[in-house]
């Protein structure tokens, strides 16, 4: 199982993500307003912004949850259009993380890690099962392989969706709030399986307040206000030197 690092070797060169002039209203509701990101393949990236300032719209665009209306957005050089293949492709390329973990309650934590490597991947079983457990050994939790969700704690059950994601061998891994639904004392579990992923050099969007995560992991920063980004930086510079208002009085409320 050597080979199986949580990080791919990359297939071309390129952003590993590139969205230009990206727009997205819901309704008459116009809420990511001419995005622009590229994204450096092993690049870190946390997103941070007020609530309802569409930073979870714009990372379900990555993964084709949410459909853009205007602008590109490329996926390992793969453009995001209407083409269903395109975007199953593109699903198999980007792992995602959500808040509420997304479990099948009534699949075993080996099956969740396992269905989609199997139906999706048309890996044989045996193969699969190996794969979900090196990658929930990775994630310290494979002695719960043949528990349901609801017999694990908050924390564990959030590995288990970072292993279940991981199963699919992803280029770029999403994740939008990880932590925000966990009990303090899980938050840090989480967290450290989301740093050494890091320090693996997987490419990661993370859609999160844990500033110190930011601190410790981010290559950049975004700070996004009423579907804009507003402002990007290296953590040290965001943190130390806000240059927007809308900026400062955020972090002035969340580190405090
Ligand atoms: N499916 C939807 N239909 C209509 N409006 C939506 C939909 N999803 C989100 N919105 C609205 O779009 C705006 C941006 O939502 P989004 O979830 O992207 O923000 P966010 O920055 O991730 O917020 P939070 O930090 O609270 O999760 C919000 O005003 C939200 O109410």
């Amino acid at each position: 199982m050597s080979n199986l690092s949580a990080s791919p070797t990359p297939q071309s060169s390129g952003p590993a993500i590139e969205l230009a002039g990206v727009n997205k209203w819901y309704g008459e509701f116009h809420v990511l307003r001419d995005i622009n990101l590229r994204v450096r393949r092993g690049e870190k990236i946390v997103v941070c912004g007020p609530s309802g300032s569409g930073k979870s719209t714009m990372i379900r665009c990555i993964n084709r949850l949410e459909e853009h209306q205007k602008g590109r957005i490329v996926v390992d050089g793969v453009e995001l259009t209407n083409d269903l293949k395109k975007i199953d492709l593109v699903r198999q390329e980007v792992g995602m993380v959500f808040q509420h973990f997304n479990l099948f309650p009534h699949l075993t934590i080996l099956e969740n890690c396992t269905l989609a490597p199997i139906w999706v991947r048309k890996m044989p079983k045996k193969k699969a099962e190996e794969v979900a457990m090196h990658f929930l050994t990775r994630v310290r939790i494979p002695e719960q392989a043949n528990k349901y969700p609801g017999q694990l704690s908050g924390g564990q059950q959030q590995r288990v969706a970072i292993a279940r994601a991981l199963c699919m061998r992803p280029k770029v891994m999403l994740f939008d709030e990880p932590t925000s639904a966990l009990d303090p004392e899980m938050v840090k579990e989480v967290l450290d399986t989301m740093v050494s992923l890091a320090n693996d050099g997987m490419t990661m969007i993370c859609v999160t307040h844990e500033m110190g995560f930011a601190r410790q992991v981010a290559d950049r920063v975004i700070f996004m206000d009423a579907g804009q980004i507003v402002e990007e930086n290296e953590p040290n510079a965001f943190f130390s030197n806000p240059q927007h208002e809308r900026t400062k009085l955020f972090l002035s409320q969340i580190l405090h």
